[in-house]
């Protein structure tokens, strides 16, 4: 994994953040954060609690607006688009609360996304785009697949299993064929069952798409399994970034997680 790093270094950059600064009232939440994201990376950004790095998340997606910095992805600044221009660029992110419609069956959820991601909004007009209905329908079948949920497509969503549900989740995120997908711990609250079949989907989605993705964990086990290069955050800055061999044996990243030290 870490050779596959080495030979993106030089390719072009999908997403850079620039000096990203947020604060809240008196509190850096992300303090002068610069990160280079390559096409076909895999990045975790791990961190003790409160080391910023769900803000970093918000930040990308422009559900936060930043303080100072810029964001930039595909060569352009995304600082003044709106979440929904973001994802149509080509930035999805998965695990986020209240992306499954609970009531809809699987394939209807996977059909509501595959629409949003054709149309950015849902303000779709059927008759005039009445071509449109059986690329969408692929669409959505397509992504059930890669998730491993099409023998679930009828299936009333609030009667998945919790890691199922999870999948649909991310075939949500992916069905707007993004170029890179975000993804906040998604292993938290899983069972050691769930968090495995989990990691096994990341690895699959990894493998198959070829997604490009940044990746937030606690789980050290997974960061180190899953990620090309780890960016190490503390109180808000990027203390580190390598590889997981280079991060596994950094002292700064032993002793923020050990606590209680200034760094
Ligand atoms: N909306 C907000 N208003 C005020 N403070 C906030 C807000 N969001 C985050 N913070 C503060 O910013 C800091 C960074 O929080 P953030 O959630 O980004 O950290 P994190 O690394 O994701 O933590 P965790 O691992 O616990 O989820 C924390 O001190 C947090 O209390």
């Amino acid at each position: 994994m870490s050779s596959g790093s080495e030979s993106r270094s030089d390719a072009p950059s999908l997403l850079e953040t620039r000096g990203l600064v947020k604060e809240f009232g008196g509190l850096v939440a992300t303090d002068d954060v610069s990160i280079d994201v390559k096409r076909g990376e895999r990045v975790s950004v791990i961190g003790p609690n409160g080391a910023g790095k769900s803000t970093l998340i918000n930040l990308i997606t422009r559900r936060l607006d930043p303080t100072a910095g810029d964001i930039v992805f595909k060569g352009d600044s995304i600082v003044n688009l709106k979440p929904h221009q973001v994802v149509q660029r080509g930035i999805s992110k998965s695990f986020q609360t209240a992306s499954i419609f609970p009531d809809l069956t699987v394939m209807e959820n996977a059909e509501i996304a595959a629409l949003a991601a054709e149309n950015g909004e849902f303000g779709f007009n059927f008759l005039t785009h009445r071509d449109k209905l059986t690329s969408v329908h692929e669409l959505a079948e397509n992504t059930l697949e890669s998730v491993g949920l099409l023998s679930r497509a009828g299936t009333t969503a609030a009667d998945l299993p919790y890691g199922d549900k999870r999948r649909l989740e991310i075939g949500i995120a992916l069905a707007a064929e993004p170029d890179l997908l975000l993804m906040d711990e998604p292993t938290a609250g899983m069972s050691p069952e769930e968090t495995q079949a989990t990691v096994d989907l990341i690895e699959e989605v990894k493998e198959e798409l070829g997604l490009t993705f940044v990746l937030v964990e606690h789980d050290m086990e997974i960061v180190f399994s899953v990620s090309d290069r780890i960016v190490v955050l503390n109180r808000g800055r990027v203390i580190a970034e390598g590889t997981p061999d280079e991060i596994r044996g950094n002292p700064d990243v032993q002793e923020a997680y050990l606590g209680g030290v200034e760094l």
